[in-house]
């Protein structure tokens, strides 16, 4: 029996070893374990509200709100100003042509000037004139018109060859172009202007300073911002139509551009505007793309009224390149007027004179510089007497 006992007891002993064992073996080591996450700390209390300033208190170490004293500030609307007159601006602003002189019409009366006008000579002016981006065929028929013309004149004095160079630089501007800027209106309803072009070419700038000019020519205005592609485009817009009074018609970002179109030639109609401005998105995307988007926005606004003028902005800066987009535009609208900005920056003032005539359109106004009241209607002959110097 004690013999049984003694097994039992060296069995029992047997068993919690092993069970002891086993548990040592397999408890849950500390890697093995789900990381402890501290509780998360509570959010300061940050009150903002319009107008105050969320500080550091001095006794609560910062979770505090300072709010200012309750005072209204009375915000004074800016003045509106009083563009000048559009007459007479581009003789104000000839001096900017001073790139396109000194290159095209300085260079060419200094050549025509010489005593011998051999080959060489001529494939100078010719160069010249090329550089100036007048066009290969305006430049060929102007070598030879100038060629015959020296041969009748003989021996030339200085004041023969400036009215020579005058006279013909003139014919190829084309003076008699009819650049009237239709935006007055029709009886009951605002003549409707439409701007077109390449974005970065100024068009939304033009725009604006077209308002101005209007303005300063005694018309109301309204501004249609159908660039919705950028947001910018329009908060430029509303700042030219506030610093002018000029009522801005805008949409949502990314909206549709014929919606907004619309509701501009709806608040012309309505406010008994005299020209209404709508500024369009100039994505070249694909040609398609682009009659679609301007098709539909001339389609919508000829619900209301009829389109006096299609302006196409063209920065004369990108010569041909700027001319291929400008032939695209074009082909998928009735351009009616160019806008050419950005003539105070170049030498290349021959592009006046290939676009008319590549595009067959005319030349309506002209940017000569950054300020608000540095566009100006197209004048041929100050054109080219500023080309040629006094
Ligand atoms: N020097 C000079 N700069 C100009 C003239 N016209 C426009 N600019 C400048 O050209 C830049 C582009 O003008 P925007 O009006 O923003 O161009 P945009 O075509 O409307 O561009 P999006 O709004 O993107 O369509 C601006 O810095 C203008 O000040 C000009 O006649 N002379």
């Amino acid at each position: 029996m004690d013999g049984y006992i003694g097994i039992i007891v060296i069995v029992a002993i047997a068993a919690v070893l092993a069970v002891g064992g086993l548990f040592l073996l397999f408890r849950p080591k500390a890697k093995d374990l789900p990381p402890v996450q501290a509780p998360p700390e509570p959010p300061a209390p940050v009150i903002t509200e319009p107008g105050t300033t969320a500080g550091l208190g001095e006794e609560d170490g910062g979770t505090t709100t300072t709010l200012p004293p309750p005072v209204e500030e009375l915000v004074k609307a800016p003045p509106i100003e009083v563009p000048p007159p559009s007459a007479g601006r581009m003789v104000r602003l000839r001096g900017r042509l001073a790139r396109s002189q000194n290159v095209l019409g300085r260079g060419l009366l200094e050549l025509l000037s010489r005593d011998r006008l051999d080959d060489d000579v001529w494939d100078e002016i010719e160069e010249i004139l090329i550089t100036a981006d007048v066009g290969v065929a305006p430049t060929r028929a102007m070598v030879e018109d100038l060629r015959t013309k020296v041969k009748v004149l003989g021996s030339r004095t200085p004041d023969e060859v400036r009215r020579l160079l005058r006279e013909e630089l003139l014919a190829q501007v084309a003076p008699d172009l009819d650049r009237t800027l239709h935006t007055a209106p029709t009886g009951e309803r605002p003549a409707v202007v439409l701007v077109v072009g390449v974005n970065g070419t100024g068009k939304t700038t033009t725009s604006g300073k077209l308002a101005r000019v209007l303005v300063g020519d005694g018309r109301t205005v309204v501004l249609g911002a159908a660039d919705t592609f950028r947001a910018a485009a329009t908060d430029q817009l509303q700042t030219w139509g506030d610093r002018v009074g000029a009522s801005v018609v805008r949409g949502p970002e990314g909206g549709d551009p014929a919606s907004v179109a619309f509701d501009a030639v709806a608040r012309g109609i309505e406010d008994k505007a005299d020209t209404v401005i709508i500024d369009t998105a100039g994505r070249l995307h694909t040609k398609t793309g682009l009659m679609d988007e301007l098709g539909k926005v001339k389609r919508v606004i000829e619900k209301r009224a009829a389109v006096d003028e299609v302006l196409l902005v063209l920065d004369a800066t990108t010569g041909q390149n700027g001319m291929r987009q400008a032939q695209v535009f074009a082909e998928v609208v009735n351009v009616t007027g160019i806008a050419l900005t950005k003539l105070d920056g170049t030498a290349k003032g021959g592009i006046v004179i290939s676009v008319q005539r590549e595009l067959g359109v005319p030349v309506k106004l002209v940017g000569l510089g950054e300020g608000p009241d540095d566009l100006a209607p197209f004048d041929p002959e100050v054109f080219v007497d500023a080309l040629i110097g006094d």
